[in-house]
């Protein structure tokens, strides 16, 4: 692997214009070698992404008290903040802070009325932090749409393969992070902002401010995923390199912020649909194995998958 990973200009993959298999071939071909490309002419506007920026900067400046009003925990909402060196990695704590936010689902979706699946909790002292952040996760969620038909094409499959399989009612989330400034004489600087990991779902689109930090892995060597003005960096998750059999990879990487100042990112990550089952879209050898694992569920998870497709027939009928 050379030490660049590419940037795509993906201007004509949103207009839907001829060059859009142009787009869909060289994304195929950086899933295959990084699992990491950079997307310009994304679409999202700058305006929107520095709102998003303003707000988060403004919340991580308030007090500890103030930010665990609404922390993850508040009634077992599992959106919302949880703080610095409270989340591991496979090296140990992280160095960060986080708020969390998932899509906001209808009162009579099944995963809500079980109470699997809380409602996001937002800091309502900070005046248009739910519209702006709602507004922003739209915005990722239609041009993560465009993303998954572009991979979809570059494996060879219809543009709505993962739309049909995978990702009709995606479980998508969105991440505010602040990494702040390691203070050497606590050796904070020993932490990681987050540690070595792959991310778990399909797609991962991050924008990053201008501090750098960002490394991925390249054999036994790291390479700089380097801010790049008007570009977020997207990278493959594990669930996508399984549906792709492996020829796409999920590559490792992690961060530590190199700036005496705090560092922002907001990765917005795509995964599939609650009850989707995961598994190789060419190899039903493994479509067999993961088939006798659905007998395992356990009584109370069959009922809620049942619900959850009774439900999910009427929501597209
Ligand atoms: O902050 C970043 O640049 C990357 C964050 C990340 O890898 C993650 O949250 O999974
Ligand atoms: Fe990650």
């Amino acid at each position: 692997m050379t030490s660049v990973i590419p940037v795509i200009d993906v201007s004509e993959l949103l207009a839907g214009t001829s060059g859009k298999h142009k787009v869909a071939k060289e994304i195929g071909d950086a899933c295959r070698t990084y699992g990491f490309f950079y997307i310009s002419n994304h679409g999202v506007s700058e305006e929107l992404q520095k709102k998003v920026e303003d707000l988060s900067i403004k919340f991580y400046a308030q007090s500890l008290e103030e930010k665990e009003k609404i922390h993850m925990s508040v009634e077992g909402r599992k959106r919302g903040y949880y703080g610095i060196l409270k989340e591991r990695t496979a090296s140990g704590p992280d160095f960060r802070e986080v708020l969390t936010f998932g899509k906001d689902l209808l009162d009579d979706h099944p995963y809500v009325a079980s109470g699997h699946y809380k409602p996001n909790q937002y800091p309502e002292n900070i005046e248009g932090f739910r519209e702006t952040v709602k507004e922003y996760f739209q915005e990722m969620e239609t041009l993560g749409t465009r993303l998954i038909e572009a991979i979809a094409i570059s494996l060879g499959l219809d543009k709505n393969y993962f739309y049909e399989n995978y990702t009709s009612d995606p479980h998508n989330v969105l991440l505010l992070v602040n990494y702040p400034p390691p203070n050497r004489e606590l050796k904070e600087d020993e932490f990681w902002g987050v540690g070595e990991h792959s991310d778990f779902g399909f797609l991962t689109i991050l924008k990053q401010d201008m501090s750098g930090g960002l490394q991925i892995k390249s054999g036994n060597s790291w390479i700089d995923a380097k801010p790049i003005e008007g570009t977020f960096v997207c990278n493959i998750g594990d669930m996508l390199s399984i549906v792709s059999g492996g020829e796409y990879v999920s590559t490792a990487h992690r961060v530590r912020n190199p700036a005496n100042h705090s560092r922002q990112s907001y990765p917005f990550f795509i995964g599939p649909n609650f009850n989707a089952i995961v598994k190789p879209f060419n190899n039903q050898k493994n479509e067999a194995v993961i088939t006798d694992y659905n007998d395992e569920l356990t009584e109370s998870v069959k009922e809620l998958r049942e619900k959850y497709e009774a439900y999910r027939r009427n929501v597209v009928a």
